[in-house]
């Protein structure tokens, strides 16, 4: 075999999307040519038929960030043979597929997977589907919920109860499922299983007696997990002679297949060859392929009520795979089933090449990237300092930080990013507009721009902390304009005992550093969760920098009246720091409207100009100087003061934490 051809073959695996998750370095050639093709795929596919609805359950894991939720899915696919055993101490994380997601330790994709157990002499088809744990994605959270019956609420024994154990349990509970209370970690030494039993008791009113205790890390207990997935949740309901109704709860892209959809049968039998259509877009398709995921994708020969899997069905743009949509049997058309509620950008910022040269490939990248994060909003914009570029709306900071990661990783893009800004709303005598790029905002000082009031958005957040730390906690709250603030105790264990503390905070002062100061000032013991509360009116105004008396756009940003003149200082000083010295003086200010509140000055190179002047007349010395003086004046009256990128890439970066 020539060398090239096997280079060339080894390439086509490791870059077909499909089998990009297998670590396929140290597998022999010929076993990864054997485990691609159809014919090792087909020994593994499980006839759907045989599993009537009874013995179907759906179900999710939810829990806050960290507490287990990836681990506990390996042990399960493992427990029912879905995959291989781990080696002792290996975490598979079979589910988390992108690399951020294992190297950053955080599930953003939720992934679904199906699994056979025997149990009473029966065999049961499990479906789990994975959520995220981190507040920025709890679109994906619902958007998971949304096709199951069933939940386990997963808790760690050792940090017990956090802000977003509540919020994924209070979705859940609005969905109806059915709630199983799991501690997970008792194996660790500082796990007080019984005190945070208490504590679930307090929080989410689950009887003691039903939480089930594991160590999703050893293994222990996970059999009584699976037992109660059986026991406790309900199978899902649905005929099978019934029109075909299917939920549309998730998509990906596929460069061969085209788009990949994840659905839910509600109602009716799925097969190959099928034609459907959408309620959404009204257009038809052919089901060319559709299966379960177990978890990689395994064909079946059909998709029965209750059953989760995809189907590829020629669907070329992802935008026509709508999430929520209810996809029916073409010419049988059915009720839409209530959908999502669209995902909210709630953070923008504008990302730029570092090379604009290279804007063309960042754009196509980013369009590429949103095909599997479909929640990003994306418009272009250009910057004066910083060329073409695209704003981008984003849930959260972390879900920015992500996305530049992302990009980075998976696209090799360079980027800079501007600092995050929320919409705003500005409210004119005759209109109401959406702003979320400083560069829009009115100057609302200048009463010829007829603005009557400007919005802030608020959000209602909540946050977990032992008590010890509740007086810091109270301060960092207020430092950041928090208002009806109030507190109550989850148990009464002393200083260790956790208060939940709730209060209405403007989402601005969240995406800059709260949650930085949140861990460090509780030492790592708070937890942060936050739910949109609408918009109030804010006294903002826009704050713009200029150098050398030229407004640099790209660093203009909307502060509070209070907030000005600590912000125009800081960022004043930081711009000084960075600035480079230029031939001439440069001053460098912060400016409301045409207010001047802070001022720095960049002092120029001197050139020795009397340097070659031995001895001579004093006069001439000083006509030297005069003349100096006199370029430096005009070279200053022309001159631009040019901001090197990677000047704007720190002051963005250190622009975070002012
Ligand atoms: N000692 C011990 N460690 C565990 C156990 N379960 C999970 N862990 C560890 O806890 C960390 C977080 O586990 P993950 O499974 O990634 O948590 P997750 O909930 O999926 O995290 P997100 O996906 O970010 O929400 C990992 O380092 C695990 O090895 C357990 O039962 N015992």
């Amino acid at each position: 075999m020539l060398p090239g051809w096997r280079r060339a073959c080894l390439n086509i695996f490791q870059r077909h999307q499909k089998y990009a998750s297998i670590p396929w370095q140290g597998i022999p050639l010929a076993v990864r040519l054997f485990a691609t093709t159809p014919c090792a795929r087909a020994k593994k596919l499980v006839r759907v038929e045989d599993f009537e609805r009874d013995v179907i359950r759906n179900f999710s894991i939810i829990a806050h960030i960290d507490h287990g939720k990836s681990t506990l899915a390996d042990r399960l696919l493992e427990l029912t043979g879905t995959i291989e055993r781990a080696q002792k101490g290996l975490n598979q994380q079979v589910l988390d597929k992108l690399k951020v997601e294992r190297e950053r330790g955080i599930t953003v994709k939720a992934q679904t997977a199906s699994m056979v157990h025997p149990f009473d002499g029966r065999k049961y088809l499990l479906n789990l589907i994975d959520t995220p744990g981190h507040v920025d994605f709890a679109w994906e959270v619902s958007r998971s919920l949304a096709a199951c019956q069933g939940a386990l609420l997963l808790v760690d024994a050792t940090q017990g109860v956090q802000a977003q154990s509540i919020s994924v349990f209070n979705v859940a509970v609005e969905r109806g499922l059915k709630i199983i209370p799991v501690l997970n970690k008792i194996d660790l030494p500082a796990a007080q299983p019984e005190q945070i039993a208490v504590q679930m008791q307090a929080a989410f009113g689950i009887d003691p007696e039903e939480v089930i205790q594991i160590s999703a890390k050893t293994g222990k207990g996970v059999d009584a997990v699976l037992r109660a997935i059986i026991e406790r949740i309900p199978p899902p309901t649905g005929e099978a002679t019934a029109p075909l109704k299917a939920f549309l709860f998730d998509s990906s892209y596929d460069r061969y297949r085209g788009v990949i959809s994840l659905v839910n049968i509600r109602e009716g039998v799925l097969r190959k060859g099928d034609k459907i259509a959408s309620c959404y877009t009204r257009k038809k398709y052919e089901v060319t392929e559709l299966g379960i995921m177990h978890p990689e994708e395994v064909p079946t020969t059909s998709l029965r009520p209750g059953q989760v899997g995809y189907i590829a069905c020629n669907m070329k743009e992802s935008s026509e795979a709508h999430i929520g949509d209810t996809l029916h049997r073409a010419g049988v058309p059915v009720e839409p089933m209530p959908g999502f509620k669209p995902a909210k950008a709630m953070v923008y910022a504008g990302v730029y090449p570092i090379d604009s040269n290279d804007f063309l490939k960042l754009e196509e990248s980013i369009k590429r990237l949103t095909l599997t994060d479909r929640s990003v909003e994306v418009t272009r914009e250009s910057s004066t300092a910083l060329g073409q570029g695209c704003r981008l709306g984003f849930l959260g900071t972390l879900h920015m930080d992500v996305f530049r990661q992302r990009l980075e990783d998976e696209y090799d893009a360079n980027v800079i990013i501007t600092a995050p800004t929320v919409p705003y709303k500005v409210v004119y005598h005759d209109r109401v507009e959406t702003v979320s790029n400083p560069t829009e905002f009115p100057d609302v000082t200048d009463s010829t721009n007829r603005v009557v009031e400007v919005q802030e958005p608020i959000v209602k957040a909540s946050i977990i902390v032992p008590q010890e730390y509740l007086g810091e906690m109270m301060d960092l709250c207020f430092s950041h304009r928090a208002e009806d603030l109030d507190h109550r105790y989850l148990d009464s264990s002393g200083s260790s005992g956790r208060t939940i503390l709730t209060c209405n905070l403007p989402l601005t002062e969240i995406v800059t550093d709260f949650f930085d100061q949140l861990k460090s000032r509780s030492s790592g013991f708070a937890s942060f969760d936050y739910e949109d509360a609408g918009y109030q009116p804010s006294k903002l105004v826009k704050m713009t920098f200029l150098l050398n008396n030229k407004p640099v756009d790209a660093l203009a940003l909307i502060v509070h009246r209070s907030a000005e003149q600590a912000v125009g200082r800081a960022w004043v000083k930081k711009l000084h720091k960075i600035i480079p010295r230029q031939m001439f003086e440069v001053p460098i200010q912060a400016a409301v409207g045409r207010r001047i509140i802070a001022r720095e000055t960049l002092s120029a190179y001197r050139a020795d100009v009397t340097a070659g002047l031995y001895g001579g007349h004093h006069e001439r010395k000083l006509k030297h100087l005069n003349n100096q003086k006199e370029s430096k004046k005009r070279m200053k009256r022309v001159g631009t003061v040019d901001l090197p990128q990677e000047a704007f890439y720190d002051m963005l970066k250190t622009g975070k934490s002012s």
